[in-house]
């Protein structure tokens, strides 16, 4: 609903138009009805009209009612209540004036005028006390001249609200007192906007916005009484003058301005209060229920929201899917990758070669020498190591860069290879630019000469290094070797030798080999 569009609601007031509705007048004369998108029509109410069965009946949207409206909805009747508007009752009994009537009790025998559906009533009675079978109870006349009429209409007492009717006795003559229940400690929620369960469900939102633009209403008429009280005097031909309206709006305001809390506001646990002074007084049974009977704003979801919903959980359920998928998919990818590098560790594990040159690798040459040394004891034959290390070779990187380095690197291993291809030969890489050679059965002259071959080869090739002197790449070689009768030498006395005797040709000028002599 808005305001261009809004929705027609009546209201179905419980008493004459007076200023115990300032807020509804108030909240109609300053559009907050029409901006709260509703259309209102406040019908006027009298002392006969059974309030919560015109609302549920559609004979109004609204109705203003009082706590008797929770035992009309443990009797079946489907109401809602939406908003306290007096925080506690007008409601009082004005009594007639007379010696043999002091207090409510004195009231058995006597003649009472009251509205349809006071609970009020009947809860203040029962709890004083008074024998309700005793009472002659009549419709109300509408008015509190009833208290001093000449004649069978005269009655004894009248229910009342305290806002209104002791002013009008005072201004009609007429001396009375008031019995309220308050005394008793009967304190119920005065006026209270209700409407019929149907209407709350299926307007929700009009619901809280009656609510909503009606306190604003009240907010407005307590600021600008007078305002009100012309306004009602002009539009809606009260029953009262000026000087009544004044009166009851000052006595109104005391009863739901002394309470701190929000006009229209209302609590769960006042209402149970007001339920157990019901069910104490015999007016609701034992088993009474408030669910159901409190309006909560919680609007029922419109369409498109179920809609958005359906397919919000569509998404969720194809993303969760979606994720448990790629989860078991990465599992089985970090499995295979695992089990990848266990492989691959495996075959390093295996790998007998260097990558780059295709010789034996350091892991192998160390196995492979430990048993040629021990096939050299076993059969009593010279070995011989050549280590050969290429000359100033980080200065041959930096000038042509590492790629060139590794071609290099490979065209010194195939030399190495060519020269090393007897049963009891084999070549090696076992550092970046460190390789060795492994020999059996050769006299320590004949790998001298080996290493020679080699190294001139080497030179050779032609293969240029911008900062060696005669420009080409060069190697320097320490030989080893075992004769037969020094047999066995352990792997490690054998390197060191070799490593010795190339220590010695770096240092002597490179591009040349030596042979270690065992001291
Ligand atoms: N391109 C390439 N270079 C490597 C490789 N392995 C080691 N090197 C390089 O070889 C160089 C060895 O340098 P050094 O140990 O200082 O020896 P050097 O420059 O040869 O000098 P000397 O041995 O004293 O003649 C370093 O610059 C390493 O980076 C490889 O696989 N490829």
């Amino acid at each position: 609903n808005t305001p261009d569009n809004p929705l027609k609601v009546r209201v179905q007031l419980k008493w004459f138009h007076q200023y115990q509705f300032a807020g509804f007048y108030a909240a109609l004369e300053q559009g907050y009805f029409r901006r709260a998108g509703l259309d209102v029509e406040l019908i006027e109410g009298h002392p006969e009209v059974d309030l919560a069965r015109t609302v549920v009946d559609g004979g109004a949207e609204f109705g203003v009612g009082n706590s008797s409206l929770l035992i009309d909805f443990n009797q079946g009747l489907p109401v809602v209540a939406v908003a306290a508007i007096f925080q506690h009752s007008p409601f009082v009994i004005l009594a007639r004036v007379d010696p043999k009537i002091r207090t409510v009790k004195d009231l058995e025998g006597r003649t009472l005028m009251g509205e349809s559906h006071s609970a009020e009533l009947t809860a203040y009675l029962k709890k004083a006390g008074v024998d309700l079978a005793k009472v002659r109870q009549v419709i109300h006349s509408g008015s509190v001249k009833s208290l001093a009429a000449n004649g069978p209409e005269r009655v004894d007492a009248t229910t009342a609200y305290i806002s209104t009717e002791p002013v009008e006795a005072s201004q009609y003559g007429i001396p009375y007192q008031i019995f309220n229940p308050r005394e008793l400690n009967i304190d119920l929620y005065g006026d209270t906007l209700f409407t019929s369960q149907r209407f709350a469900r299926e307007h929700p939102q009009a619901v809280a916005a009656m609510r909503d633009a009606l306190a604003e209403g009240w907010r407005y008429a307590y600021r600008h009484q007078a305002e009100i009280i012309d306004l009602i005097l002009e539009k809606y031909h009260p029953r009262m003058d000026r000087m009544t309206l004044t009166l009851e709006a000052q006595s109104l305001y005391n009863l739901f301005l002394a309470d701190i809390v929000d006009i229209g506001y209302m609590s769960r646990t006042r209402w149970q209060e007001i339920a157990r002074i019901f069910a104490e007084t015999g007016l609701l049974p034992a088993s009474y229920t408030l669910d159901g009977f409190l309006f909560t704003p919680d609007a029922p979801m419109p369409g498109w929201a179920y809609q958005a919903l359906a397919w919000a959980a569509l998404v969720l359920l194809f993303g969760g899917l979606l994720i448990a998928y790629i989860v078991s998919l990465n599992r089985r990818l970090r499995l295979s990758l695992a089990q990848l590098e266990a492989a691959n560790a495996g075959l390093a594990e295996l790998s007998t070669t260097d990558a780059l040159t295709g010789l034996f690798n350091r892991r192998h040459f160390d196995a492979a020498l430990d048993r040629e040394l021990a096939r050299a004891t076993r059969h009593t034959q010279a070995i011989a190591l050549l280590m050969i290390d290429v000359d100033e070779f980080k200065k041959y990187n930096d000038a042509l860069g590492h790629p060139a380095g590794d071609a290099c690197l490979r065209r010194i291993a195939d030399i190495l290879r060519d020269n090393a291809q007897r049963a009891s030969e084999f070549a090696a890489r076992i550092g970046g630019e460190e390789f060795a050679i492994v020999a059996g059965g050769l006299t320590p002259d004949e790998a001298f000469a080996l290493a020679e071959r080699i190294r001139r080869e080497v030179a050779d090739a032609g293969i240029v290094h911008p900062s060696r002197d005669d420009g080409r790449v060069s190697i320097s070689i320490g030989v080893n070797c075992a004769p037969p009768d020094r047999v066995p030498l352990t792997a490690r006395e054998l390197i060191a030798g070799a490593d010795a005797a190339l220590y010695r040709a770096k240092r002597e000028g490179r591009n040349r080999s030596i042979l270690h002599i065992a001291e």
